[in-house]
């Protein structure tokens, strides 16, 4: 005789078994976390979106079975997200004008339902959020070639309370979703190597100097250049510069000190802005 199949009723008691056994974990992963926070305990800042990347690309990388990936991430996400309310107080101020929901849901999406966000009209609006600490994460939309007033601009400064990039939206890309839309995340959170990073690098120059040339500097210093984005200042007082760099590089890392010595005067203060772990990009397969 075949074996007798289970039947439906036997079959949803062992998904209740397994939701115990599920919701049980997530408390215990709860109680580390608190432990963790306790030993934290003093640090303004207890976010570590290094170690949230690390985690997912983890779990992205072993996962199999019929559930997407992109539903684990989401899943994932919130957790970490309430694990991260857990230990103090969290907000997120959110580049969202009017009617433009794009950044808000991308940002919804990463930090989960019980994370307070806060819509903020323009980018300024975000940095002040920041500055006041209404915030503690800000979401500004990718540096755009044709900004005539960029938000970028004000993170280029020696002022250790100046936050930083930390971060890039969505953290997992569904295969053929454009890179247009994305967001970058801002907070006042020590930059940290995941292993796969881009760092933007802010450039302060007393003059006006062609993107190919100074392409050509920052190259010769052996930083891998990705894109680009200039700002003249006001009353030909020179000019900012936003870069990218396919690599970790942190304020310490030689690669700027020979940066230096190439621009020489012209230089007024080149510094990593911040880093962002590079996004996921899911298989289709998996996605
Ligand atoms: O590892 C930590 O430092 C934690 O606080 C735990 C945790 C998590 O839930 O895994 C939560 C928030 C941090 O941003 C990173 C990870």
């Amino acid at each position: 005789m075949p074996p007798v199949p289970p039947s439906v009723d036997a079959l949803r008691r062992e998904i209740d078994e397994i939701d115990v056994a599920i919701h049980d974990l997530i408390m215990r992963r709860a109680r580390v976390v608190e432990r963790i926070a306790h030993s934290k305990a003093g640090e303004k800042v207890f976010i570590r979106p290094g170690r949230e990347a690390g985690i997912l690309r983890r779990l992205v990388a072993r996962h199999q079975g019929s559930v997407p990936v992109a539903a684990i991430v989401r899943i994932w996400r919130e957790m970490i997200a309430a694990m991260t309310l857990i230990q103090g107080p969290f907000a997120v101020a959110v580049y969202a004008p009017d009617d433009d929901r794009r950044l808000w849901d991308i940002a919804r999406d990463h930090y989960g339902t019980v994370t307070p966000l806060a819509p903020a009209n323009t980018t300024q609006a975000v940095l002040r959020a920041l500055a006041e600490g209404r915030a503690t994460v800000g979401v500004v939309p990718m540096p755009e070639e044709e900004d005539t007033d960029p938000w970028w601009r004000f993170l280029i400064s020696d002022d250790t309370k100046t936050p930083k990039i930390i971060g890039r939206l969505p953290f997992c890309r569904r295969p053929g979703q454009k890179e247009g839309g994305d967001a970058l995340i801002l907070g006042a959170v020590p930059l940290e190597a995941t292993g796969q990073d881009h760092t933007l690098l802010g450039v302060e120059l007393s003059q006006d100097m062609s993107r190919g040339r100074l392409k050509d500097m920052i190259e010769a210093a052996s930083l891998p250049v990705g894109w680009f984005r200039i700002f003249h200042l006001p009353g030909g007082g020179g000019s900012v510069h936003l870069i990218e760099v396919e690599d970790f590089v942190d304020i310490d890392d030689p690669r700027l000190r020979t940066l230096a010595e190439k621009l020489g005067d012209a230089l007024v203060r080149a510094l990593p802005v911040g880093t962002y772990a590079l996004p996921i990009t899911l298989e289709a397969r998996k996605a």
